[in-house]
């Protein structure tokens, strides 16, 4: 939480203002962050200074994991965070490749389970790099990755956690996560949570120890209209210390989370937190 906290403060002290295009409005930025979490220690990274709604973020995980492209599907699973990406944004509206409401395109988890190959056919990233993991297999190469710019026209967004890639080292597994763009107030909380969870996850399935995870953050930013709400309210507060997460230990496989995981899978305990700040969202 602390080193989360710290982003914030140093965006709001140093920050220097940029002009976004696409949603129009202003961001205070900075460049480049590095987290660490101590998935080892069970030290889940949630936001402590406000309520934070992180079953809608481990649902967005799931979502992913599964290979979704609506968010339709991302509702029926209990994350309304695609709603607004799928349904409002006017250059998606207007793309002729968008399918009908709630089309998100070919984004995320939809990419890297389909990811397309230049000699034909595509490869399932996620399976594969899982199967690795669970003989034990690390080739310094597995990589999880949504980013496919030949096909940025096909979806309503260029995905911001990005890449995903994981080692082994001495029977512990790692996760370095890789992110270009981080709306920290709102995707902050959100990405933090994925990460973790992510490898929480991966380590269980594939009969691992989990170790840290790593997750670098490149352009951080807070659009202007979040601004006094960070830096005047959730700032101003004093963070209580980590919760704890817990995963159903009978998700075994890929295939269960695939299949019959859901929200009631995952728990948390000890998550004492200040009241719910509601962040403006910009699409
Ligand atoms: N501007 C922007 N920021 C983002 O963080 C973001 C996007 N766009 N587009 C794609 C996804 C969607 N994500 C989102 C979208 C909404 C919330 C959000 O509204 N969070 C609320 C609570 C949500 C709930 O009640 O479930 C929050 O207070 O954290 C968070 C992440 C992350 N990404
Ligand atoms: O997981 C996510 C997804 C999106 N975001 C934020 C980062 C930016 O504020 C917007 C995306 O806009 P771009 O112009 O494509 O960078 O969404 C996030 O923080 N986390």
């Amino acid at each position: 939480m602390k080193q989360y906290l710290d982003l914030c403060q140093r965006i709001v002290d140093e920050g220097k203002w940029v002009e976004n295009k696409r949603t129009g409005k202003r961001c205070l930025t900075v460049i480049n962050a590095d987290l660490t979490y101590h998935v080892d220690k069970n030290e889940f990274p949630l936001d402590t200074t406000r309520k934070s709604f992180w079953k809608a973020a481990i649902a967005e995980l799931l979502g992913y994991l599964r290979g979704y492209d609506s968010a339709a599907q991302f509702r029926e699973i209990g994350c309304n965070t695609w709603n607004a990406n799928a349904n409002e944004n006017q250059d998606w509206l207007n793309n002729p490749n968008r399918k009908g409401e709630d089309d998100m395109g070919f984004v995320y988890g939809a990419v890297a389970r389909n990811f397309p190959k230049p000699d034909g056919g595509s490869v399932d990233l996620i399976k594969q790099v899982i199967d690795d993991l669970s003989k034990g297999i690390d080739n310094r190469g597995e990589i999880i990755t949504f980013y496919h710019p030949g096909s940025f026209h096909l979806g309503c967004l260029r995905p911001c956690m990005f890449q995903h890639q994981f080692s082994i080292l001495d029977g512990v597994l790692y996760l370095n996560s890789y992110q270009r763009s981080q709306d920290v107030p709102l995707g902050g909380n959100f990405n933090a949570i994925q990460v973790f969870t992510l490898l929480k996850l991966v380590a269980q399935i594939t009969g691992l120890e989990a170790g840290k995870a790593f997750h670098k953050i490149v352009n951080a930013h807070i659009y202007e209209d979040q601004l006094e709400l960070m830096r005047d309210v959730q700032l101003k507060r004093t963070p209580f210390a980590s919760p704890q997460l817990h995963i159903n230990p009978d998700i075994k496989s890929f295939e269960d989370l695939e299949t019959w995981v859901t929200l009631d899978d995952f728990e948390v305990t000890n998550y004492q937190h200040h009241d719910a700040i509601q962040y403006p969202f910009s699409v």
